[in-house]
């Protein structure tokens, strides 16, 4: 056991929850207050396109905001399309798509070049079966322009090979259409679905009413199917073909109820910090994550610990990383994609080979994520391999003080930033083209970091 004192540092508020706690808020009827919102680039683009559509939005303190719902109005015709700029944010893309298209009226939907390269076909897809309408330049990629003009219910199946996002999207949308909604799930495999869980529980908060029913497998037959309840915090896997959800108008009743909430710490932004806990010289602790949240990424503690790491639960829910020797393993990363460039940059100070699998959905992130860390850990003459849904990272634990400073592309990427930052702890000098690019999810990065980095 490490005993030298932890550095303490601050998990910042997590980003999948922020963009769904003001989307709840922006469609309840009255006044919603909701605290430690995510102030990144990515929630300002969540909120600008929610108060374009008619939801008010008003400052109160830091990462506090009153928020007063509405449902979304959009422009009278295409010549006055309501301005939906994403920017580099997916989440906003996809969720937002989805939810406008249960309001009235013409959007216009734009991003960031390579948010023009990340595919939505699948949805918009679903979406024109409940009536939407898409006027694509590109078929299935932003930008376009969505009329809108309430959504039907009904039945819908929908693959989540590429993207979680897309029935996290659904099923917002889905209290607000006119009739009760079935979503079915195709494919053959399913993505980040921890994800979905995410956004189930907001709904839950928001006062939303759905069920969602597992294949009886014992009493189906070919050809009927017999469905059994499930609890959403209890699903540990979606398998095509075999769930359902299903969702009840709000209808007579109203829309989402408006309330005070608090966004719990982000997982992702601090799997940065927490690794820096097995990296560095001291044990790092980080104040403020949820340790019985549904994100996905607190999958990072179990992958630390099968690499070897020493992790520590305090009293207060506070988390403690302790510096460790690595051995390199074989890890399934499908279900969190946001942690695997953080993984990849651990594992090139592991003893041995590490495979991260199933994680092809890397490569339509804010860059080809697979590639870059690929590519980039090469730079510091780490061996890896990379295969169309896989990536091998050969470990060097000796590897350390490299006397001249790196030269890093950032692929415009805050999470290949973030993670290649954690070579700072093995006395590795790194330069990057783009560092702002963590302004997307965690904005206070480099304070933080700073902090780390000078307490060795
Ligand atoms: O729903 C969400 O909040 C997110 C879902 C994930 O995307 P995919 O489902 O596209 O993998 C994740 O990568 C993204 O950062 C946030
Ligand atoms: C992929 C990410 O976000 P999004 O899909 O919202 O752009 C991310 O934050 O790593």
């Amino acid at each position: 056991m490490n005993t030298q004192n932890p550095i303490i540092v601050h998990a910042p508020a997590s980003k999948s929850v922020s963009h769904r706690m003001v989307m709840g808020a922006s469609l309840a009827n009255g006044e919603s207050v909701v605290e430690n919102v995510l102030e990144s680039q990515d929630l300002f683009q969540t909120m600008e396109i929610l108060s374009n559509a008619g939801a008010r939005f008003e400052k109160i303190d830091k990462g506090t905001y009153k928020i007063n719902g509405a449902l979304p109005r959009g422009g009278e015709d295409m010549q006055h399309a309501t301005d939906c700029n994403v920017h580099e944010s997916g989440t906003t893309c996809r969720l937002l798509t989805a939810i406008l298209a249960s309001g009235q009226g013409f959007f216009h939907i734009h991003g960031a070049k390579r948010m023009h390269e990340r595919p939505i076909g699948t949805l918009t897809a679903a979406l024109e079966e409940l009536g939407a309408k898409f006027l694509f330049e590109k078929e299935g990629y932003p930008p376009f322009l969505l009329k809108a003009k309430g959504l039907n219910g009904g039945e819908i199946t929908v693959s989540l090979e590429e993207s979680s996002q897309y029935l996290s999207g659904l099923l917002l949308a889905a209290p607000l259409c006119k009739e009760p909604l079935t979503i079915y799930i195709g494919g053959t495999h399913v993505v980040s679905w921890p994800y979905i869980g995410l956004t189930l529980d907001t709904m839950k908060k928001f006062g939303a009413r759905f069920d969602i029913s597992v294949k009886d497998k014992e009493n189906s037959t070919d050809e009927t199917i017999k469905w059994k309840p499930v609890d959403y915090r209890k699903i540990t896997e979606i398998i095509p073909h075999e769930i359902r959800f299903r969702v009840r108008p709000f209808a007579g009743s109203g829309t989402y109820k408006s309330g005070k909430y608090t966004v719990e710490g982000d997982w992702s932004g601090a799997s940065y910090l927490l690794a820096a806990g097995v990296l560095g010289q001291k044990p790092v602790t980080v104040v403020g994550l949820n340790k019985d949240s549904l994100q996905a990424d607190k999958a990072l503690l179990d992958i630390l610990t099968k690499m070897g790491a020493e992790t520590k639960y305090g009293d207060n829910g506070e988390i403690t990383v302790f510096p460790s020797k690595l051995k390199g393993i074989a890890v399934d990363m499908a279900d969190c994609p946001d942690i695997v460039p953080t993984i990849a940059a651990v594992a090139a100070f592991a003893e041995g080979e590490t495979k991260i699998e199933n994680i092809a959905h890397l490569r339509i992130k804010e860059c080809d994520r697979l590639h870059a860390m690929a590519l980039e850990l090469q730079k510091i003459g780490i061996e890896t391999v990379e295969y169309t849904d896989y990536l091998i990272v050969k470990g060097n634990p000796n590897l350390k003080n490299i006397a001249e400073e790196i030269q890093f592309a950032s692929y415009g990427d805050h999470r290949i930033v973030m993670s290649l930052s954690l070579l700072n702890l093995k006395g590795i000098k790194t330069a990057f083209d783009n560092p702002m690019a963590i302004t997307k999810s965690f904005p206070e990065f480099f304070d933080v970091w700073k902090t780390i980095c000078i307490s060795q």
